[in-house]
């Protein structure tokens, strides 16, 4: 059985008979309608029945065909309709492919003609549809897709299992980290590991849309549900079905709209705006956030019972400076992808700009050292990076601790600087783990914590 779907509008039960049982017989799934009231009945029936082709009478009881054609391509601007009539004159023809029809037959229908143009309709929706879902995903992915995941930390290696266990699973997934870390690549990772890789990935971030528009962007709009709104246009829920949706930034997302995704979560179903049918989707949402989720659910600014549903299973990204191991590999794999889009040869870096990307602590994260590497590959003037290939802010040196450097200071400061650097030592040997760290500093993991606030030192 074809997945198909033919809506068969005709006030003649015998030739309805005929039509149905010819292209049932041809694998079409097949509803009919004996006339055009019953037939938008059925478009806009709750259980959202996906017609594709919709073969149509002229002269109904009770409209008429051509207005019905207009009522239909403006709710369903997808469908692709067939008109058929008893008086074929060509200015008809005209008229109906003017206003939207795909083609047009003249009774007695001609069977084979018919399978012929109901083929060609759908290869043709088929290619719309992949394109309108091809659009929208190069309107949200960023310009560049990266299929190379560098995960050399042991802190990156235990990501990546808890990323492969999740994704054979539709459970809803919640990414957070720091902005930069690389949540979207982990986003995309999860989508392209589970077993819906071969549907759409659709992407949202939801900081960067106005409210009203995001409504509409996700949920899609019916004709007239605001100015502008000329056609009914399908939303990100409707595309990514049997596919996943990436929520970006979720934790800027109004209020109000936190509601009404609760609900496609809870149910599963949701309303375009401006409209009323009741659509079912089945789609895998993956969310990523920066931002406390947590403190926001305190503060009343992130809905709970949202924040709940979306934390079935959520996943860290850490810092890029709490995994330096994954600098040196990420260094490279930078370096072949820009030396590729800038038609060099840059075998490597020097030692002592790794030396000094390792110190760095990249607030900016992977991002960051991504903008530093594509930025030294178009400074560099051979096949090596070198330091004064790297944007002024990591030329300077870092200022040498030593022990004159302690004598330079009044005591406080001194002890201050040097608390700062030994923890960081630790925690950078102790892969980040508090409780570890304290130990090698001869310290309670409490006092740790006072000190790290106290210094501001984010690990
Ligand atoms: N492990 C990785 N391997 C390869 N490239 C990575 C990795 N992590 C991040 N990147 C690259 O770094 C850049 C930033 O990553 P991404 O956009 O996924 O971060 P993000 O956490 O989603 O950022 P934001 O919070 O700002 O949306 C992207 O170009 C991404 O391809």
């Amino acid at each position: 059985m074809k997945s198909w779907q033919i809506l068969i509008v005709e006030d003649d039960p015998n030739q309805l008979r005929i039509l149905s049982e010819f292209l049932k017989h041809k694998g079409y799934r097949i509803e009919t309608s004996l006339s055009g009231r019953e037939a938008l009945q059925k478009l806009s029936a709750p259980d959202l029945i996906p017609v594709d082709v919709i073969i149509l009478d002229w002269k109904l009881p009770d409209v008429d065909g051509l207005s019905l054609l207009k009522k239909i391509k403006e709710e369903h601007p997808l469908i692709q309709v067939i008109m058929l009539t008893a008086f074929g004159s060509v200015e008809r023809a005209v008229e109906a492919m003017r206003r939207g029809a795909y083609h047009y037959l003249t009774k007695p229908v001609n069977l084979q003609e018919l399978l012929i143009i109901i083929e060609k309709a759908i290869r043709e929706l088929k290619l719309q549809k992949e394109v309108e879902v091809l659009r929208k995903k190069l309107e949200s992915l960023t310009p560049r897709d990266i299929p190379d995941f560098i995960a050399e930390s042991p802190k990156m290696k235990e990501l990546l299992t808890l990323v492969s266990r999740v994704a054979e699973t539709d459970a809803t997934v919640l990414i957070l980290g720091e902005s930069g870390t690389g949540k979207e690549v982990v986003a995309r990772l999860i989508h392209s590991l589970s077993s819906r890789r071969d549907r759409a990935l659709m992407t949202v971030n939801c900081a960067a849309i106005p409210e009203g528009l995001l409504e509409s962007e996700l949920f899609g709009h019916e004709k007239g549900a605001f100015t502008g709104a000329h056609q009914a246009k399908p939303g990100l829920f409707e595309l990514a079905h049997r596919g996943s949706l990436f929520l970006d930034e979720i934790g800027d997302m109004s209020v109000g709209l936190q509601a009404k995704l609760l609900r496609v979560l809870q149910n599963g179903t949701f309303h375009r705006v401006g409209g009323t049918r009741e659509m079912a989707v089945d789609v895998r949402i993956i969310a990523a956030t920066n931002r406390d989720l947590e403190s926001m659910v305190k503060e009343g600014t992130f809905r709970e019972d949202l924040f709940w549903r979306l934390n079935v299973f959520s996943i860290y990204v850490p810092p890029l400076r709490a995994r330096k191991e994954d600098i040196p590999p990420l260094v490279n794999h930078f370096l072949r992808l820009f030396s590729g889009k800038h038609g060099k040869e840059i075998k490597s870096v020097s030692r002592e700009v790794m030396e000094r990307l390792l110190h760095h602590d990249f607030p900016g994260n992977v991002r960051e050292l991504e903008n530093i590497v594509e930025r030294a590959v178009i400074m560099a003037e051979d096949e090596i990076i070198r330091l004064e290939d790297l944007p002024p802010y990591l030329q300077s040196t870092p200022p040498e601790i030593s022990v004159n450097t302690y004598d330079d200071l009044p005591l406080p400061e001194a002890v201050a600087l040097l608390e700062r650097t030994r923890i960081r030592k630790a925690l950078e040997k102790s892969g980040g783990v508090k409780t570890r760290a304290a130990e090698m500093l001869g310290i309670s993991e409490r006092v740790l914590r006072y000190k790290l606030e106290k210094y501001g030192i984010d690990f």
